[in-house]
């Protein structure tokens, strides 16, 4: 059901027309600004973030503010990190309503995360990251977020679909590969929506899908070494099509080695024909302490 737009709420087509208009703004591709224009899908995106007035959100390019409207009905406090300038102003007057809601310009892979936390969330319960993200750095963003053990909730993003499904992938899939392991290490993903690419002006050249990844609270593997494992995993998937066994052999062994690695597989218990997009997480982690035993280390 389409909820009632207030006067103020920056999305529908109409609105962001007559914003980008009034502030002469030209979407910029090279930025990823596809604006959202849908009150449905927004009203989607904040649910699944599981918010309210005790929890914060850290929205990633607000661009005019649409969803940072709706986020700010919702959530105790929101901080948005833009780095267009030409937003700023925009977002002064879409905001101007939301005693709630700080902008900070900058870039999100650059700003300083621990301190915009002790600034803004030192009083709220929980933090979750709430976004339509600008599609060309993806990967790096939400990559970012989890390595840095930001501490987050949830973390609910408009993505690429293709992406979407690469992070929710199970062993044993085409879509299954080094992001899905990366991500379900951190957290559980779920695909909350398929966005078709009508809601967005302009409109993007591709699907997009709401994914929450929700924070564990601790990975559902034990590695003593967590730099290894991802290194066997990024070594496991460099040629897709290569055994389990060629691919490592390049990457940690040579010609007088091979015999440790027959040795480390076998303990491990994986057939060294497996190729990397069959192995679990849990394969991975035993991977990973064989081949440390077997006196490998990054
Ligand atoms: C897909 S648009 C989303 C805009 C708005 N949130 C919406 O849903 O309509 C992505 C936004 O991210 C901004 N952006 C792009 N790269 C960024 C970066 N590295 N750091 C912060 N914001 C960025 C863009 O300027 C744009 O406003």
């Amino acid at each position: 059901m389409t909820k009632p737009h207030s006067p103020a709420d920056v999305a529908s087509p109409a609105r962001t027309k007559d914003v980008l208009g009034r502030y002469g703004i030209t979407a910029k591709k090279s930025l990823g600004q596809n604006f959202l224009v849908d009150l449905n899908i927004l009203g989607n995106i904040v649910n699944a973030a599981e918010l309210d007035e005790s929890k914060g959100a850290l929205e990633i390019g607000p661009g005019l503010g649409a969803l940072t409207q709706q986020l700010a009905k919702r959530a105790g406090r929101v901080v948005a990190v833009e780095l267009d300038q030409r937003m700023l102003p925009v977002l002064e007057e879409t905001l101007s309503a939301y005693g709630n809601a700080s902008v900070v310009h900058g870039d999100i892979l650059k700003v300083d995360l621990d301190d915009l936390f002790q600034r803004y969330f030192a009083d709220v319960k929980g933090v979750s990251v709430v976004a339509n993200l600008p599609y060309y750095v993806t990967t790096p963003i939400v990559m970012r977020l989890l390595e840095e053990h930001i501490p987050l909730e949830n973390i609910v993003v408009m993505i690429q679909k293709e992406v979407a499904d690469r992070m929710a992938a199970k062993p044993g899939t085409k879509d299954y590969g080094s992001l899905s392991i990366a991500v379900q290490y951190y957290c559980e993903p779920q695909v909350v929506a398929i966005v078709p690419r009508t809601v967005f002006i302009p409109q993007p050249n591709v699907d997009s899908a709401v994914i929450r990844l929700r924070l564990r609270k601790a990975p559902p593997v034990q590695v003593s070494d967590e730099e290894l494992y991802f290194q066997v995993v990024q070594a496991s998937f460099t040629q897709r099509r290569k055994t389990i066994f060629n691919n490592l052999l390049t990457r940690f062994f040579g010609k007088e080695t091979r015999h440790l690695l027959e040795q480390a597989l076998e303990k491990a218990g994986i057939d060294p024909i497996r190729r990397g997009e069959t192995l679990s997480l849990e394969e991975f982690a035993r991977l990973t302490e064989a081949l440390q035993e077997a006196g490998i280390s990054v």
